[in-house]
């Protein structure tokens, strides 16, 4: 569903900060991205969601040549993605079930048939007293668990995760990962980038994609 062929990337006229990204991402699969911080993962990620343009290299999405698709496309195939951003990217002026159930909305499907469904995962992710909130009165993890569970609700083909459990204490940590591998199983390829050895540990048949020296080595 994601390969890149040779892809570098710099920032204006700033050095090369990745080089000859060679790699795909497929179906039903489950991968962590590391790295020393400032290896380029966040960049990594909005490489994949067409966001920056490569300086070099191909980047195909959905099977799609990224180079060939007008905006339209490429909002058609990042509602296939899901993706948790480091600053969570809450709307204020809605609650926190608002902003969870907004991908639904915009899908158009009517209240009655998601709101069951919105509330079980605000449990889940421990969300179910603060449902009414609004995100200014939110702490930082649970922000970035509200910003889990909306990229979550849709059950993407596709889901980027940027330090989700960055926030979170230990054990919620290991919640949140049983959530992205029930997601897994379900049918998404998850991207989880993390610094968090112990995370990764929990799940050790997840492939790792490891940024270092402005190249990704894969190890499956
Ligand atoms: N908009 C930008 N303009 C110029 N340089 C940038 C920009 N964004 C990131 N960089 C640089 O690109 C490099 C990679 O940054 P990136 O945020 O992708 O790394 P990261 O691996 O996600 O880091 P961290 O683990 O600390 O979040 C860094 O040297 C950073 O300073």
């Amino acid at each position: 569903m994601v390969r890149f062929e040779n892809v570098g990337l710099r920032y204006g006229m700033g050095p090369e900060i990745l080089k000859d990204l060679t790699f795909s991402i497929e179906p039903q699969t489950f991968q962590f991205l590391t790295g020393p911080s400032g290896a380029g993962k966040t960049t990594l990620m909005h490489l994949i969601l067409l966001s920056l343009k490569p300086t070099r290299g191909l980047i195909t999405l959905f099977g799609q040549d990224a180079t060939t698709l007008d905006k339209n496309a490429i909002t058609a195939l990042r509602r296939k993605i899901g993706v948790v951003f480091q600053d969570f990217r809450l709307l204020d002026h809605l609650t926190t079930y608002e902003n969870v159930a907004l991908p639904l909305r915009v899908q158009g499907r009517e209240e009655t048939a998601y709101r069951a469904e919105v509330v079980e995962l605000l449990k889940w992710v421990g969300l179910g007293e603060r449902m009414h909130a609004l995100p200014q009165v939110l702490s930082g993890g649970e922000k970035q668990r509200a910003a889990i569970a909306r990229a979550l609700i849709v059950r993407p083909e596709l889901l980027l995760a940027d330090e989700p459990t960055g926030n979170v204490d230990p054990p919620l940590a290991r919640r949140l990962l049983r959530l992205f591998v029930e997601l897994h199983k379900s049918g998404t390829s998850v991207v989880i980038a993390t610094h968090d050895l112990g995370l990764m540990e929990q799940f050790e048949d997840a492939r790792r994609l490891v940024l270092g020296d402005r190249r990704l080595h894969v190890y499956d």
